[in-house]
C-alpha cells in the first residue's frame, strides 16, 4: 500500500498528516515536493495536507492548485486513487477543480480555531467506512477561509448524491447547508476543512479521527 503527502511552500500539517498515514498504513508516505510532475504509478492514497500555502496569496489554495504536481494528482485520482484534502488541501481541491464550490471567507471574518460537532452525513464513502451515518463527532478546525460556497444546483447534485460527507453540528464559518466535507462524483476524493490528522491518538486527547484513516485502509486492501 503506498501514500504519499504533496508538500507546497507554507504547507504546516504535512508532517502531522505524514504521521496520520503511516499509523494507519504501517509504513512512511513518500513526501513530494509541489514542483514534482509525477507520482508513483501504483500509489494508492494520496494526502493534500493544510496549512497556508503560498501565504494564502490570492486566495487560499489557489496557487497551490497550479503547482505541477497537481496535474499527477488529478491523473491518479481518475484512475481511482483515494485523494484526501485537509483544510488547505480542501481549498486546493476545489481550485483544481478535483471538487465543486469553494471556500470562501469565513463568516464573520474570524480565524476558527477550537474543536467542532460534526455529523457524519454519508458513512458509505471509503473515507467514513468506519463510522455510523447519522454519528457524532468531532474533530478540530483552524482557517480563516472554510465558509463552503456553491450554487444550488451544485448543492442539491451534492445532497442527493450522498456526496456530503461530513456537515457541521453547529454554526462554525458560514457553509453554505453547514457543509464541513464533500466527495467527488466517483466518491475517491474527499475534501473536508477539519483536521481528523490532528485527534488520532490519546495525546491528542481524543481519537475520533483515527477511524477514517483506517477505514481508508480497510477500502485499499478490499480492493487488492
Ligand atoms: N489549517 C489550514 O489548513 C488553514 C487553511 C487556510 N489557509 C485558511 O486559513 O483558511
Amino acid at each position: 500500500m503506498k501514500s504519499a503527502v504533496i508538500v507546497f511552500p507554507g504547507s504546516n500539517c504535512d508532517r502531522d498528516l505524514a504521521v496520520a498515514f503511516e499509523a494507519a498504513t504501517g509504513a512512511k508516505p513518500a513526501m513530494i515536493w509541489h514542483r514534482d510532475t509525477e507520482l508513483p504509478d501504483d500509489i494508492d492514497l494520496i494526502g493534500v495536507p493544510g496549512g497556508f500555502s503560498y501565504g494564502d496569496y490570492l486566495r487560499s489554495g489557489a496557487m497551490a492548485a497550479r503547482s505541477p504536481v497537481m496535474q499527477a494528482v488529478a491523473k491518479a485520482a481518475d484512475r481511482g486513487a483515494y485523494v484526501l484534502g485537509i483544510c488547505n488541501g480542501f481549498q486546493v481541491l476545489t481550485e483544481s477543480g478535483l471538487l465543486p464550490g469553494a471556500l470562501l471567507r469565513n463568516a464573520g471574518g474570524h480565524f476558527v480555531c477550537r474543536d467542532v460537532a460534526l455529523t457524519v452525513e454519508n458513512a458509505q464513502s471509503a473515507f467514513t467506512s468506519r463510522y455510523e451515518a447519522g454519528e457524532a463527532i468531532r474533530y478540530p478546525v483552524a482557517h480563516h477561509d472554510g465558509n463552503y460556497f456553491a450554487d444550488d444546483a451544485t448543492l442539491d447534485r451534492l445532497e442527493g448524491e450522498g456526496r456530503v460527507a461530513l456537515r457541521y453540528a453547529e454554526s462554525v464559518n458560514g457553509s453554505a447547508r453547514n457543509i464541513a466535507g464533500i466527495l467527488n462524483e466517483a466518491g475517491n476524493v474527499l475534501g473536508m476543512m477539519p483536521h481528523p490528522e490532528r485527534v488520532i491518538e490519546a495525546a491528542h486527547g481524543a481519537t475520533d479521527g483515527k477511524r477514517l484513516f483506517e477505514g481508508l485502509v480497510e477500502g485499499l486492501l478490499a480492493r487488492a
